[in-house]
């Protein structure tokens, strides 16, 4: 199963921001949010992710399904680039890292620690995690931040794989990963209306 977002109205800091938002997303398909800064594209993967109650609407997915991945990596900086995947993966019940590890090309920095990593490399060990938890659905914001165009590229071909598998992935990007199977949500029509004020004179008073 993946997602069925219904009638969603979200909020941030107790501010409607985005309300109607409806979507599917099927095993196998991937769906890009889009909208400029501040549309309210992370308040809404907090919402569907569980993070935050939404003001009205529904979500609909199974329970542990899915993984979310926010703005900050999540390393342990002192652990090398293998125990930390090795932590993640014992965390969701699998054991193999060698995979993940080749797929973001850090196989030659496994030994490395993670706070010696470069920005881009700290964010492809970030992103190697998703593969570690065996889980079939992504929720993904701004993955690509500190990426160069091979990573990126490098992203999109385990985005793909991972499709190809039966998995899903929603994402936040401003950039075009090029990939084919993905549709895109432009959040722009379901932006929040500011609120009728219940006493019209009184807000001049
Ligand atoms: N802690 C907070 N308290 C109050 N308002 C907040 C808070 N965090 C974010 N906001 C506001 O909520 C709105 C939605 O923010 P959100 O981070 O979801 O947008 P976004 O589409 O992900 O933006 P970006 O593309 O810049 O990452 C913005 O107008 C933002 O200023």
């Amino acid at each position: 199963m993946g997602i069925a977002v219904s009638d969603l109205a979200v909020a941030r800091g107790g501010i409607k921001v985005l309300e109607g938002v409806c979507f599917a997303l099927e095993p196998g398909q991937a769906l890009v949010l889009r909208g400029p800064n501040g549309i309210g594209k992370t308040t809404l993967l907090r919402t569907v992710a569980g993070l935050q109650p939404p003001v009205s609407g529904r979500v609909e997915m199974a329970v542990d399904n899915h993984v979310y991945a926010g703005h900050a990596d999540g390393l342990k900086a002192t652990l090398s680039v293998e125990e930390n995947l090795s932590f993640w993966a014992h965390v969701f019940g699998n054991k193999d890292v060698s995979d993940a590890l080749s797929a973001f090309q850090l196989t030659s920095l496994a030994d490395r620690p993670a706070g010696a990593l470069s920005a881009g490399q700290k964010r492809r060990l970030g992103l190697a995690r998703l593969l570690v938890t065996g889980r079939p659905l992504w929720l993904l914001d701004e993955p690509t931040v500190s990426l160069d165009s091979d990573a990126v590229a490098m992203f999109a071909e385990v985005i793909r794989a991972h499709l190809s598998r039966g998995g899903a992935a929603l994402m936040a990007t401003h950039i075009d990963l090029g990939i084919k199977e993905a549709s895109t949500l432009d959040l722009a029509p379901f932006r929040a209306k500011a609120p009728e004020p219940d006493d019209f004179d009184g807000v001049f008073l």
